[in-house]
């Protein structure tokens, strides 16, 4: 079958991220360029672009104007279709498959052709990933109009989490509405999961079937996962990106009745007291008003791991506490999966912007959990390049057993031009 160029969109809560592949029918993707737009919630946003490797533009500020995931996806298209150096993209015509990260799927266990029907059935899940869904299908309609010669493919987050047991998906409620409702833990970050998985276990020398992972995908959205034998076990999403780890602007999980209280009249459990605190207002402070936003009034983590450790900066005590309570809420996590796990964990995995980034994060973190046997090693830690996908960061001597620490560059758009390649379907 003939090479197509295929272009690959992650639509995350702070960022959109593109990717330029040329594939083959079960090959892996060659890739050609990368293009993303970040800091959506810290204004301004800036751009990136690489072609063949070499960075085109570093950090270019992007106008104003550019604050939502629909225009920075524009922007991107546009810079890519601009570039005379990139002969594979000469017009829109070029472009032979879109794929799509949408991070609620509902039910799918596979990726999908995107149709009317399963347009219209990804639609009626918005709710469920309200930072998400509705952004990427905004720029699924937006590459219907503009790439009208590309097939359209659709690659969920939560695919991944489809193998989490029974026991560990449902929530203790009327078992009869949970399933009317479809109200269970689906788990999100799994196309980074999974990149991860491979990754790791390609890195440790086994097959992801014999592979035990806690692995933490931070940015700025959160979460944790249990890998077990390759498969997800558990993660801390759950019915919504919301459950779990803090965010940038999320919560994470709080006492379920704390959005009773959140009105002003608080204690008064009367209709009154929560008549205009209604479902949507209470998921709009957990999921835009919260987390480092809330607490520090940044979403940028990288400013609050540089105020958190200098006791001159103005706001050093807001920064400190949000860094120390990630610390906390992410060892929660790790200890609990360990035992979850029975012990038998092949390393610990950092990944996403935070995860990769932040070696004092990851340092705190691995000190915290030294009774488990992890330690940091650092000199490779706090090496300021990645160089590799996979970085060992904890100490690997010392015993055969020591679970190792790893950071994963993860790559979403690269999972998803994966999937896509191997799957007649889309071809
Ligand atoms: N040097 C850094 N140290 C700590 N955190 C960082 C650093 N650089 C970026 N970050 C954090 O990474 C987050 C972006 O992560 P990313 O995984 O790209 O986000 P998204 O959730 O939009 O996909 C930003 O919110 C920022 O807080
Ligand atoms: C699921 C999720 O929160 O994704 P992101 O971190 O990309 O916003
Ligand atoms: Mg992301």
């Amino acid at each position: 079958m003939k090479k197509k160029i295929l272009l690959s969109i992650n639509a995350g809560s702070s960022s959109v991220k593109v990717s330029v592949y040329e594939v083959e029918y079960g090959q892996a993707p060659t890739q050609i360029a990368e293009a993303q737009v970040s800091g959506l919630t810290s204004p301004p946003a800036s751009l990136k672009y690489v072609r063949d490797g070499r960075t085109v533009v570093k950090s270019k500020e992007v106008e104003d104007q550019v604050d939502n995931q629909r225009d920075a996806f524009s922007l991107l298209l546009e810079t890519l279709i601009d570039d005379g150096d990139l002969p594979q993209i000469k017009s829109k015509e070029d472009v032979g498959i879109v794929c799509h990260r949408i991070v609620h799927g509902g039910d799918y266990t596979k990726p999908q052709l995107i149709s009317n029907e399963t347009y219209q059935h990804l639609e009626n899940l918005n709710d469920l990933a309200p930072l998400h869904n509705a952004n990427s299908l905004g720029i699924v309609q937006l590459c219907i109009r503009a790439l009208p010669t590309a097939t359209n493919v659709a690659c969920f987050d939560s695919q991944f989490h489809s193998t989490i047991p029974e026991h560990i998906r449902t929530y203790p409620i009327n078992p009869d509405i949970a399933k009317s409702n479809h109200l269970r833990k689906y788990g999100f970050h799994g196309i980074s999961y999974a990149f991860i998985t491979r990754s790791a276990a390609e890195f440790l020398g086994k097959k992801p079937e014999e592979l035990n992972l806690i692995a933490l995908h931070l940015g700025s959205g959160a979460s944790a996962c249990a890998i077990k034998a390759g498969k997800s076990w558990d993660t801390s999403m759950g019915l919504t990106p919301v459950a779990g780890l803090p965010g940038a602007t999320r919560s994470g999980s709080v006492d379920p009745s704390l959005v009773f209280h959140y009105a002003s009249d608080v204690g008064k459990l009367s209709p009154a007291s929560t008549k205009d605190l209604h479902i949507s207002r209470a998921e709009e402070i957990l999921n835009k008003k919260s987390g480092w936003k809330a607490l520090t009034g940044t979403t940028d983590f990288g400013k609050i791991t540089s105020a958190a450790s200098s006791p001159g900066h103005p706001d050093h005590k807001a920064m400190k506490l949000a860094f120390d309570l990630f610390v906390d809420r992410i060892c929660g996590f790790i200890g609990s999966y360990y035992v979850s796990l029975r012990g038998q964990v092949d390393a610990l995995v950092f990944a996403g912007g935070i995860g990769e980034k932040s070696a004092q994060l990851r340092a705190a973190v691995v000190d915290q959990i030294s009774c488990l046997g992890f330690e940091i090693d650092g000199e490779f830690n706090d090496k300021n390049e990645l160089e590799k996908v996979v970085e060992e960061v904890g100490k690997a001597t010392g015993g055969r057993d020591r679970p190792r620490v790893l950071v994963v560059q993860t790559d979403e758009q690269f999972e998803m031009a994966r999937a896509c390649a191997e799957d007649a379907e889309f071809w």
